[in-house]
């Protein structure tokens, strides 16, 4: 299954909030219809997001009728409109950075097909990208995976988070390639249930040995020695290597590192964001209370309850054993291995 793919003239989204009940897909040819998909969540994951919106900023030229001239004004629109989409992913800005360059360099064309078309070749770049570091990712981090070893991950950084073959599923998925017998726990993950509707589904589809867990299972899993390591996504990486993903990731770190579990984050570099000095500066999604007093439809809670539903939590960079990327796995002290990786080609 593919989060994403680019038909020409239209992105063909897997609506994944249908997971895995129904396989539904939406053929977006406009921005609008891509920011809608961002926020309704049919397309998530910080890198899917990120390419997903490289495209929504295709579209917007696409759509665009006007004159030469009048671009640069319309595509700011469609700019800010696919920024206010989810806050925490800082790959969606980046991808957004890496459209709008190159749609500056593009000022002496005088012909908008020419314009269209640098575009298009940039927003497929950036999923090319997303493909080629994702093995990479896996490449590298297969090395930390023992045989057998017993792998607890949270929420879905998978094929479907990605533009394929996912980031701390990557790490899964090579170690499962290159043979070694491993076996998975997936949280299931509140309140939208990633780790159940679609961990667990790729998992499956690949033969790859998988247990579904509830979350607050995660630490009795561990007093009973049943986990050997944990591995799981990023949405933004702080300079210093904190780290925010996916609420209750926090306090899966908290357990790994009260029972001496290896902790591991799998994500491009493109996730982490030099210019946010710790994970405080990350801003924390809250969405919308339906997500937590429903479950798909069905009343979890009573109508009137208070809700609190942030959609990521910070984990400190005490807590992470190494940060596996498409350039290698470092550890702390992250402020300057970071950095340093960062520079590397
Ligand atoms: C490969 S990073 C995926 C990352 O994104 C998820 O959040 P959401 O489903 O809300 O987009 C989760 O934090 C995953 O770790």
């Amino acid at each position: 299954m593919k989060s994403i793919e680019w038909l020409g003239d239209a992105l063909r989204i897997l609506n994944q909030s249908k997971l895995p009940a129904e396989i539904v897909y939406r053929d977006a040819v406009s921005y609008e219809s891509v920011a809608e998909a961002i926020e309704n969540m049919e397309v998530r994951g910080a890198p899917a997001i990120g390419a997903a919106v490289a495209y929504g900023f295709v579209l917007g030229a696409l759509e665009y009728q006007g004159d030469l001239d009048g671009l640069p004004a319309f595509m700011e629109r469609v700019q800010a409109r696919l920024a206010e989409t989810r806050p925490t992913a800082v790959n969606l800005f980046w991808a957004l950075r890496r459209m709008e360059d190159r749609l500056r360099e593009c000022w002496d064309m005088d012909d908008i097909e020419d314009v269209r078309k640098v575009l298009i070749e940039e927003a497929g770049r950036i999923a090319e990208d997303d493909r080629r570091m994702n093995r990479l990712i896996g490449e590298q981090g297969k090395e930390i995976i023992p045989e057998k070893a017993n792998i607890l991950t949270h929420c879905n950084a998978g094929a479907l988070a990605t533009v394929e073959y996912g980031t701390a599923l990557g790490v899964i998925r090579a170690a499962h390639e290159a043979g070694k017998k491993i076996h998975v726990y997936a949280d299931e993950t509140r309140p939208l249930l990633q780790g159940a509707r679609l961990t667990a589904l790729e998992l499956i589809e690949e033969n790859i040995s998988v247990t579904l867990i509830a979350d607050n299972m995660a630490g009795y899993l561990m007093q009973q020695g049943k986990v050997d390591l944990v591995i799981v996504g990023a949405d933004r990486i702080a300079a210093n290597g904190d780290t925010a993903n996916k609420i209750g990731t926090y306090s899966v770190a908290v357990l790994a590192h009260a029972h001496g579990i290896p902790f591991y984050v799998a994500a491009p570099t493109s996730t982490i964001d030099l210019k946010v000095a710790t994970g405080q500066e990350i801003p924390i999604e809250e969405r919308p209370a339906k997500e937590m007093r429903e479950c798909f439809g069905v009343p979890v809670a009573p109508e009137g309850v208070q809700v609190y539903n942030p959609a990521f939590d910070v984990t400190p960079a005490k807590y992470i054993t190494g940060i596996i990327t498409e350039k290698g796995i470092v550890s702390a002290p992250y402020s300057v291995n970071l950095l340093k990786l960062m520079v590397r080609s």
